[in-house]
C-alpha cells in the first residue's frame, strides 16, 4: 500500500511514538545511561573520573564527533562481565519496546572491550542473551551487529574478525564505526571482502562528517548495505541519484546530528529533503543516553523541528522495516501492523 490512511495532523506526536518501527542505528555502549554507569562502577570497583551522576552528565556537550568519542570509550570502561554487558542491552531493549519498537539491530564495539582484557565470550554471549530474553519476554525482535573501529588498523579489525568467529551464530553482521574523517572505507576493503564471503551483513558509517566520497566507497569498496547517517549525501548529485535508484538505505540520527553539530540546529536538518528525493531514509537513536533522547525522542524532535507530515511517518515507519535484515515474514507482519495503527488514528 503506498497512500497511508490519511491522519490529521494533530495526532502527529501520539501517531510517531504508537507506530511500530526498526531501530537499525544504536550503539549499546551509547546506550548506557550515567546512573547505570555509576551502578557498574560501584559494583565492579572501577574509579570513575566524575563524582556524580550529575557531574558526567553535564560532561555531555560536544563539539564535534572526536568530543563525543572520547567521553562515550570512557563510559565503557566500567563493562567488565557478561552479566554488566546483558544488563544495558536489557535497559535498551525495555526503553525500544516502551517505544514500540518492534526490530532492534544493535552495534556493539569489541575492541573498546577486548583491548581492556574483556573476552569476546563476555560481550558477545551477554548482549546475546539480552536479545533473547527481551525477544521472549516483550516479543522484540533483536539482532547484533559488530562493529570494527576505524580508527585502529585493519589488522586489529582481522584478528576482532578470528576472535569473534567461534560465536558467528550470535551476530547477523558487521559495520565500522568511530572516528570517520581520515580513516576511508578504502582501509577496510580486505576484511569487508572476507566477512562477505562469511555471509555476513555489511553496513558502515560514512557521511556523517565525511565527504560523499566515503558513501562512494562504502558502497563500491565495501559492498555495504546500509550506509549509517549518510547525511553529507545531499551535497553530491550523482550519489543522491544511485542512492535512490539502488533504494540504499540511510540510518540518519537527528539528535546525533544536531548534538554533535552536523547541522547547526534541528530544523536545518536535512532528513526531510532525503525523503522527498526518493531516499530510504530511517530514524535512530545513535547513543540516546549521550545525544538526549531514544528512537521516539529523535522523531518527536526532528518532526516539530522541520513540519514533516504524518505521510513521511508513514515512509519513515515502512523504509525501516524494509531496511532492516530480518525475515521477509516479519517485515511483512510489521506492515500490516503499521497500516493497523494508521487506520485507527484515520478514524479519530
Ligand atoms: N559515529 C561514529 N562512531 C560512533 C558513533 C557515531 O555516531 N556513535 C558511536 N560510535
Ligand atoms: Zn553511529
Amino acid at each position: 500500500m503506498l497512500v497511508p490512511p490519511p491522519v490529521d495532523a494533530a495526532h502527529l506526536p501520539a501517531l510517531l511514538q504508537a507506530m511500530p518501527k526498526a531501530e537499525l542505528h544504536i550503539h549499546i555502549e551509547g546506550s548506557l545511561e550515567p546512573e547505570l554507569i555509576f551502578e557498574l562502577a560501584e559494583r565492579n570497583g572501577v574509579r570513575l573520573p566524575y563524582a556524580s551522576v550529575e557531574a558526567l552528565r553535564s560532561a555531555y556537550a560536544f563539539s564535534d564527533l572526536q568530543s563525543f568519542l572520547d567521553i562515550y570509550y570512557a563510559g565503557a570502561s566500567v563493562l567488565l562481565h557478561e552479566q554488566d554487558f546483558y544488563d544495558m542491552a536489557r535497559a535498551y531493549l525495555a526503553r525500544a519496546a516502551g517505544d514500540n519498537v518492534v526490530r532492534a539491530e544493535i552495534f556493539f564495539d569489541p575492541q573498546t572491550h577486548t583491548a581492556r582484557g574483556v573476552s569476546m565470550q563476555t560481550v558477545i554471549q551477554g548482549l546475546h542473551r539480552a536479545c533473547v530474553d527481551a525477544q521472549r519476554e516483550s516479543g522484540i525482535s533483536a539482532a547484533l551487529i559488530l562493529c570494527f573501529l576505524r580508527h585502529l588498523s585493519e589488522e586489529e579489525a582481522f584478528a576482532t574478525l578470528e576472535q569473534a568467529l567461534p560465536l558467528r551464530d550470535q551476530f547477523i553482521g558487521v559495520g565500522l564505526d568511530s572516528s570517520e574523517l581520515g580513516h576511508p572505507p578504502e582501509k577496510f576493503e580486505r576484511v569487508f571482502a572476507r566477512c562477505r564471503e562469511l555471509g555476513l551483513h555489511r553496513v558502515a558509517h560514512a557521511g556523517e562528517e565525511g565527504p560523499p566520497a566515503y558513501i562512494w566507497s562504502a558502497l563500491d569498496v565495501l559492498h555495504a548495505e546500509r550506509i549509517d547517517h549518510g547525511v553529507q549525501a545531499l551535497k553530491d548529485e550523482a550519489l543522491v541519484a544511485r542512492l535512490a535508484s539502488e533504494r540504499v538505505p540511510l540510518t540518519v540520527c537527528p539528535l546525533s546530528n544536531q548534538k554533535l553539530c552536523v547541522f547547526p540546529d534541528l530544523a536545518r536538518h536535512n532528513l526531510r529533503q532525503l525523503l522527498d528525493a526518493g531516499l530510504c531514509a530511517t530514524v535512530n537513536s545513535d547513543d540516546p543516553a549521550y545525544f538526549g533522547g531514544y528512537i521516539n525522542d529523535n522523531f518527536l524532535q526532528v518532526f516539530a523541528a522541520t513540519g514533516m507530515t504524518p505521510a513521511h511517518a508513514w515512509q519513515l515507519a515502512r523504509n525501516s522495516f524494509q531496511a532492516s535484515f530480518a525475515p521477509e515474514a516479519d517485515k511483512r507482519a510489521w506492515e500490516v501492523r503499521l497500516k493497523s495503527v494508521f487506520s485507527d488514528f484515520s478514524g479519530r
